[in-house]
């Protein structure tokens, strides 16, 4: 059997600085949660098709592995692997939470099959594939601890600085990325200039927070706020945003 911990990730900061068609180019920093994680497991089984176990909200077609699967099916040796084995997913991380559950799996699994069945992919071509699925993948195929991000989130560039423990709350408010980026373009939205985007990525996450309030971290928060205005009661000192929400994070 093979385990892989998929963690989570919070946004330290998110700041949008163009678009691009229907999507929207991203300035953000990704940091991994190290202490929040689900786990990938790959488990001895004779099955007909692909089969994936786990606690999800959604169909198996609708999951991020499957689609992963489903790029991958093409090698022989994936198909041949995956009647001899099954996924299980072991879910700790909240959904709908800006925490990239179902992005870290998928770029999870990615990774677990190019090495078990020594597909020899590079790091850029499985995130090209990730890029496919969601725009949050990409961060995970590299598994940087700290990343600067942007394009609309394909464009990943590690970032060194000392690992921070952070601290998440998840209010039970379903936050929904598409409708949070919708409403961001209609009605609050702005542009970060490249200077200062620049210079964002020059700075370490704990005094990019020193400085910030939890609006001037996160362009999202405030349309997620509109959508969502019970998130206003989570709102406290030196807590910020991560994502489209709805969790909130600490830097301790
Ligand atoms: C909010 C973040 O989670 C920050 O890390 C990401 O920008 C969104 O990543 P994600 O949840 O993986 O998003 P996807 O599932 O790829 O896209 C969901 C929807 O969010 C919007 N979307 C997403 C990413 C982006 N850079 N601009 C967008 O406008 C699009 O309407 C898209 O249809
Ligand atoms: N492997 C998976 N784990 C959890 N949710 C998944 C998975 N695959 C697909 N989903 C679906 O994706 C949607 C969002 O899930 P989740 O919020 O965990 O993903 P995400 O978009 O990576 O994270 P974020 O909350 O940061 O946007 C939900 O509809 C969920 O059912």
């Amino acid at each position: 059997m093979m385990v892989k911990k998929s963690f989570a990730k919070v946004n330290i900061f998110l700041k949008i600085v163009g678009v691009r068609d229907n999507y929207h180019l991203l300035a953000s920093r990704f940091v991994l949660v190290k202490d929040l994680y689900d786990e990938v497991s790959f488990i001895e089984k004779s099955v007909d098709s692909f089969t994936l176990i786990g606690d999800f909200s959604c169909s198996l077609e609708k999951n991020t592995v499957y689609k992963a699967y489903k790029e991958l099916e093409k090698y022989e040796i994936v198909r041949e692997f995956f009647k001899k084995y099954i996924v299980k997913i072991d879910k700790k991380i909240p959904e709908f939470a800006g925490l990239g559950g179902g992005s870290s799996n998928c770029a999870t699994f990615l990774n677990m099959v190019n090495d078990i069945c020594n597909l020899n992919l590079t790091k850029d071509e499985l995130s090209k594939i990730g890029a496919k699925i969601g725009a949050d993948i990409p961060f995970f195929i590299y598994e940087y601890d700290s990343a600067n991000v942007s394009g609309i989130g394909e464009i990943v560039e590690e970032f060194i600085e000392e690992p921070l423990k952070i601290e998440v709350v998840t209010p039970n408010i379903l936050c929904n990325t598409a409708l949070i980026y919708k409403t961001f373009r209609e009605n609050y939205y702005k542009e970060l200039d490249k200077e200062k985007a620049k210079e964002l990525f020059a700075t370490n996450s704990k005094d990019i927070l020193k400085s910030f309030s939890i609006k001037e971290a996160n362009d999202l928060y405030e349309s997620a706020l509109s959508l969502n205005p019970d998130l206003k009661e989570f709102e406290k000192e030196k807590w910020f945003f991560s994502g489209s929400g709805s969790s909130f994070f600490k830097v301790l």
